[in-house]
């Protein structure tokens, strides 16, 4: 079902109309198009997955794409369709092309298979009302430089390397570590197809806002085996006190302890620098845990990834649970009302759920917005509950259920998709 208005349709974008979509994506976003960046940073939504909506005179007035993710997510990892690249013209926006082309984005995931949605928010005030519920927040800190960390046995024995960063040399190796570090944090979408990879360490020089050229700093074990990567660059500054230089961390992987230490040591001690500002973190980082002294430390908490449920049932028993559960949840979705109603979840001590149909009186009252936030483990029923979004029936055993459906691993996605 569509809500266009008369004369606009919605069409799968043909290849050769590329370039039309992109167009409405540097008017709505303010991206200009630029050589410098446009001929070394690939265009990276699959073919098959730009969406288009053409106005009537036959140009594009909105555009969206998706990215095929599988998505980490508490014991498991989910289909899900990444949803990027929404733009509606500003001469044709609140008119309901946004609207509309949700509807599309959610019924062709599901043709897909894929069981849940996932977005960064450009404004966080736009998809709650599609459904999609934030569901992990991420930390950014700026340190002064020589932060002390507490001591972690074998980082000193670690050798790290640094080098420019070069796609040929080190797309694999950070791609390998990114989805080595992906097995064990929900949220953590990999970058799934080649055009992706190749942005990862992607560096035109309008992007560097006058920092130098990307380096990649690596940290080997005795055996030379690679346990961690960090990529970064540092910018200048030289103040009447003397130098004051920033290190913009852009990523940092590490598979240990010792290696996420050695990196964080040697990022955090760097000649001529003042500060160093970190990417986005999960909000339990071992580098939050690490600083022995973390107030002078100024930390940002940012609204991370949000999850839509597409298809409840096989979402949730997609996931574990933390322990053992029996609830009924009633569920209200106003867009996919194959969602809606009474759905009993019960999952044993393995953590495994089954989610079957009933008719039982619920436990929990709530919308798929709020199934959405719980569902990368990241958010308590708990506080959903205190702050009214979701009704808890009376003697239903809240702290129970809110212990099944959280994580000991905090949700993040590492980057903006
Ligand atoms: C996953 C991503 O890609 S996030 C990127 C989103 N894109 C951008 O931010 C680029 C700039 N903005 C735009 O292109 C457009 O303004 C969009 C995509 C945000 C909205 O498109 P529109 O076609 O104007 O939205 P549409 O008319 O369908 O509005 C649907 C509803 O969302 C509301 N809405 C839309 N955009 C916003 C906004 N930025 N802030 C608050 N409310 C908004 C509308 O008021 C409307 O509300 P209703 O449900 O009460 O009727």
């Amino acid at each position: 079902m569509s809500t266009l208005p008369d004369g606009y349709r919605l069409l799968q974008v043909p290849a050769q109309r590329q370039d039309e979509f992109v167009a409405v994506d540097r008017l709505a976003f303010v991206v200009p198009a630029d050589p410098a960046v446009d001929d070394v940073v690939p265009f990276a939504v699959p073919d098959d997955r730009m969406v288009a909506v053409e106005a009537p005179d036959g140009e594009f007035a909105a555009v969206h794409g998706s990215f095929p993710f599988r998505l980490p997510v508490p014991g498991g990892a989910v289909p899900c369709a990444g949803l990027t690249w929404v733009g509606v013209r500003p001469d044709h926006r609140r008119r309901g092309l946004l609207r509309a082309m949700v509807r599309a984005h959610l019924d062709r995931a599901l043709e897909r298979g894929e069981v849940v949605s996932a977005l960064f928010a450009s404004e966080p005030v736009i998809y709650g009302r599609f459904g999609y519920g934030c569901a992990a927040d991420n930390l950014r800190m700026t340190l002064p430089r020589g932060a002390a960390l507490r001591a972690v046995p074998g980082s000193a024995d670690l050798v790290v390397r640094l080098e420019a960063a070069d796609e040929t040399r080190h797309g694999a190796l950070v791609h390998d570590l990114h989805e080595r570090v992906a097995a064990a944090r929900p949220g953590w979408a990999t970058r799934t197809t080649p055009a992706l990879r190749v942005r990862a360490l992607a560096d035109p020089p309008p992007w560097r806002d006058g920092a130098e050229p990307l380096l990649v700093a690596t940290v080997t074990d005795a055996t030379g085996a690679v346990r961690g990567a960090a990529t970064f660059a540092r910018k200048a500054a030289w103040e009447p006190t003397g130098p004051a230089f920033v290190v913009r961390v852009r990523q940092l992987l590490a598979l240990d302890a010792a290696a996420t230490h050695r990196l964080w040591s040697f990022l955090l001690d760097l000649d001529l620098t003042a500060t160093v500002e970190t990417p986005m973190l999960p909000v339990d980082d071992p580098l939050t845990h690490l600083l022995v002294d973390p107030r002078p430390a100024r930390t940002r908490l940012e609204d991370n990834v949000w999850v839509r449920v597409l298809d409840l049932p096989v979402a949730l028993a997609a996931r574990r649970y933390a322990a053992p559960v029996d609830v009924v949840l009633d569920v209200r979705d106003a867009l996919l009302p194959a969602n809606a109603g009474r759905w009993r979840l019960v999952a044993g001590a393995s953590g495994a759920a089954e989610v079957t149909r009933t008719g039982a009186e619920p436990d929990v009252t709530l919308d798929v917005r709020e199934l959405g936030a719980l569902y990368l483990g990241g958010r308590s029923l708990a506080a959903q509950a205190a702050a009214g979004l979701v009704q808890v029936r009376g003697g239903a055993d809240v702290a129970a259920v809110a212990a099944a459906f959280a994580w000991p691993v905090a949700p993040v996605c590492s980057w903006i998709f």
